[in-house]
Parts: C-alpha cells; structure tokens; sequence
C-alpha cells in the first residue's frame, strides 16, 4: 500500500494522520526560529540596501530561493504553494507523476498572503525574544521553512475537502450549488477534533522544546525552548481557522 506522500490514496483518516505528523514539522520550526532573537533588521527594507534588489533581506532569501526551488521541481508536488508564485521558472527537473487527485480548481487557491502577514504581524512577536545577533540570513532561512511548513499544512485544507467531499457529495452539492459559505463551514467543521489538536500541539510543544538532559531534574525547572502556549494559539487563532478557509474556497470550485 502506498502512503499520500507518494500520491496516492487519500482518506479522512489518512489525511488527518498527516495533519498530525505535520505539527511535527510546525512545532520543531517554531523551536529553530525562537533560537534567534527577533532580529529586526532581517526585516527592514531600508536596512537590506541589497543591489538590484527592492526589499527586506528576508523577501530577497525567500524569493530566491523560492525560485531555485522552483527549477528543482518543488511547485510540481500539489501539497506546495510558494509564497512569491509570479516570478518562478518552470521546474528543469524530471518529472515525478503526481496523481490528480484535486479538482483542477485546487491549483487558484493560495493564501500565502495572509499567511505571511500573520507570521510576520502576530507570530514573531510571540516566538521571539527581543535583541539582535546579527544572524540575519539565518534568521531568514528559519522564518521560510516554518512559513513553508504552515502554509504545507493550511492548504492542504485543499485534500481535507476533497475528501470530505467525495465521502458525502449529496450533502456539499447543494450548498456547493447555493454559493452558502456558512454551511459549508458548519459542515466540514468537527469541533471535537479541533479540540484535540488544539491540545495535542501544546502537549507536543512542551514535551519537544524541554531541555534533555542526563541527571534527573525536577520537571517544573527545566528550561524551555519556548513558551508552548505559543503553539497552541498558533493553531487556534490561525492555523486551523485558516486551514478551513481553505476548504471553503476548495468547495466552492468544485463542481466547476
Ligand atoms: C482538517 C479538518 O477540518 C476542520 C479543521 C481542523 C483543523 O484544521 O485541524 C480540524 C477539524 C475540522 O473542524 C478535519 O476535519 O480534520
């Protein structure tokens, strides 16, 4: 049998397995970046005065390597959104055939913009500690693979409705049909699930970003990586809303 990584089946239960693997991947990359301190000029237009370059130090990593990454074929796997989509070249790889699983309307919605306002308007003030270590390009690479992982994670939205779909067609069709958003919403929402992710994240967060070490220590005082509420609001404020936000614009292509 083969696993959704390699294209293939996609169930609810398969693709919210994902979901929890993910946070994984969301809760390390929240870790690496509250390692460095805020560093505020990685952001600063008017510090980067990079040649040839109209930006901050972290739009010119990202779009750089968004582009490089691009060549290497990462836009071709449809679980990938790139943050900066108008300047990319065609990959010049080999192509691995992704199966199309997705309604061909899947590939307009990307919600990268207000992921990035997020990340850089409410979750930076959160994750790190002010000051600067002049660790700029760092800084940088650490704020695009935990933008990368949050944005994985939110659009696949996009195979959480189409499988929520195909399960139950008779009961999307017709608010698909009507356009109604708030029932759709109500319809793919399970309270009880966001639940429990809610509180599996804050219990991951604390368990991944406690200090290990080989004398036991009384647990209350080890050191913390970071602050786990963080995660926790993290989801709750905006990645699971924004991952249902995606769902909605899903389902409402889907019978196009
Ligand atoms: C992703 C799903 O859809 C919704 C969003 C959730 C999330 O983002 O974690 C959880 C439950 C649902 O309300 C799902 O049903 O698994």
């Amino acid at each position: 049998e083969q696993s959704p990584g390699s294209g293939n089946v996609y169930t609810l239960a398969s693709v919210r397995e994902d979901l929890v693997r993910q946070e994984d991947t969301i809760i390390y990359g929240l870790i690496e970046r509250a390692k460095f301190p805020s560093n505020s000029h990685t952001y600063d237009e008017k510090y980067a005065q990079i040649p040839h370059f109209c930006g901050s130090l972290v739009e010119f990593v990202v779009k750089n390597t968004e582009a490089l990454q691009a060549k290497a074929g990462r836009y071709k796997n449809p679980e990938e959104n790139a943050f900066f989509p108008e300047n990319l070249s065609p990959s010049i790889v080999p192509s691995y055939p992704f199966k199309q699983f997705l309604h061909p309307g899947a590939a307009s919605i990307n919600i990268n913009k207000s992921i990035w306002k997020m990340y850089f308007q409410d979750l930076l003030p959160l994750l790190a500690t002010p000051g600067d270590d002049g660790n700029y390009a760092q800084t940088a690479a650490n704020d695009l693979s935990l933008l990368q992982a949050i944005s994985r994670r939110v659009h696949y939205g996009k195979f959480v409705a189409e499988v929520k779909f195909r399960d139950s067609p008779e009961d999307y069709e017709p608010l698909i049909r009507a356009k109604d958003k708030e029932g759709l919403m109500k319809l793919l929402t399970f309270t009880s699930v966001e639940e429990s992710v809610r509180k599996r994240v804050e219990k991951k967060a604390s368990v991944f970003g406690q200090e290990v070490s080989l004398e036991s220590v009384d647990n209350d005082n080890k050191k913390r990586k970071f602050d786990p509420t963080v995660a926790s609001s993290l989801y709750k404020n905006w990645v699971i809303p924004l991952t249902k936000e995606v769902q909605v614009e899903y389902l409402l292509r889907r019978l196009d």
